[in-house]
């Protein structure tokens, strides 16, 4: 088994202010991997995910993407911080899933999709054109291609922004609560597409409430409360035989 990592986390700490909402956060995700993190509100799961995608700077400690420390390029044995552009190139190679989907409205489905590979990439239309109808297909929307956002459901929505999240083809997907701001019913469509997503590969951080996902999709899962990693294992590791009395208390809330 190769030892690349995909991130690496070594003492990660971030704060707001005096707020110190990280608290070093030590974890390894390897290529491939599904990682899930729970955990209570407020404690850092998103603001995690948001250092690893460059929208947050790390007061202090160490993360590596793919084995480049963010936020910084190497040269000879000097590091440099990023320039903005350079961070944006990072930040390319990263795809993210929020809780609210945020597609333009005033474009279609298959736009959406398309967007950022034209407008970013300066790819050529034609071929994103058809990687992007490809993708729509995948997450069961290709009837819905000519669709604005307000004539699709929050689930439609959703894989749409899975999809265009594709569309850069990514090495990385990061997902934060992707299920929790759509109705009970078109929760299993976009978790089913995560599901895909999943067994071809992409390594993935699913910060998430959803156990079932978590237990039957993701190779590890993390709890993290109050700013640290409180467990770590297999999700039946975790999930059967919580070590932690904080670990049994939330998931006694949420199982
Ligand atoms: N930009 C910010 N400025 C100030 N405080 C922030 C900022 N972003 C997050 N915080 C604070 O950091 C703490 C952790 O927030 P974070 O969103 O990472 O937690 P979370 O575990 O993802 O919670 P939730 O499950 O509610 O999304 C919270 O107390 C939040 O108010």
């Amino acid at each position: 088994m190769s030892d690349r990592l995909m991130v690496k986390a070594e003492g990660v700490h971030k704060n707001f202010g005096r707020v110190e909402v990280l608290k070093g956060i030590d974890l390894e995700v390897r290529p491939g991997e599904v990682m899930c993190v729970i955990g209570p509100s407020g404690s850092g799961k998103s603001t995690f995910l948001r250092c690893i995608n460059h929208l947050e700077k790390v007061n202090a400690g160490k993360l590596w993407v793919d084995g480049e420390l963010v936020g910084y390029r190497q040269k000879g044995d000097k590091l440099y911080e990023l320039r903005d552009h350079e961070v944006a190139q990072k930040r390319r190679e990263i795809g993210m899933v929020f809780q609210k989907f945020n597609l333009f409205p005033h474009m279609t489905a298959l736009e959406n999709v398309m967007e950022a590979p034209i407008q970013v990439k300066k790819e050529p239309r034609g071929e994103v054109r058809e990687r992007a109808a490809e993708l729509l297909r995948q997450v069961g929307l290709s009837d819905k291609a000519g669709n604005y956002p307000a004539q699709l459901s929050g689930g439609q929505q959703q894989r749409v922004a899975i999809a265009r999240a594709l569309a850069m083809k990514p090495k990385l997907m990061l997902f934060d609560e992707p299920t929790s701001a759509l109705d009970p019913e078109l929760v299993g469509d976009v978790l089913g597409v995560m599901r895909q997503l999943a067994d071809e590969g992409m390594t993935m951080v699913v910060v998430t409430h959803e156990m079932g996902f978590a237990r039957e999709v993701g190779d590890s899962l993390v709890f993290m409360d109050g700013g640290v990693v409180v467990e770590q294992g297999t999700p039946r590791e975790v999930i059967t035989d919580p070590q932690h009395e904080r670990t049994k208390a939330f998931l006694a809330k949420v199982l």
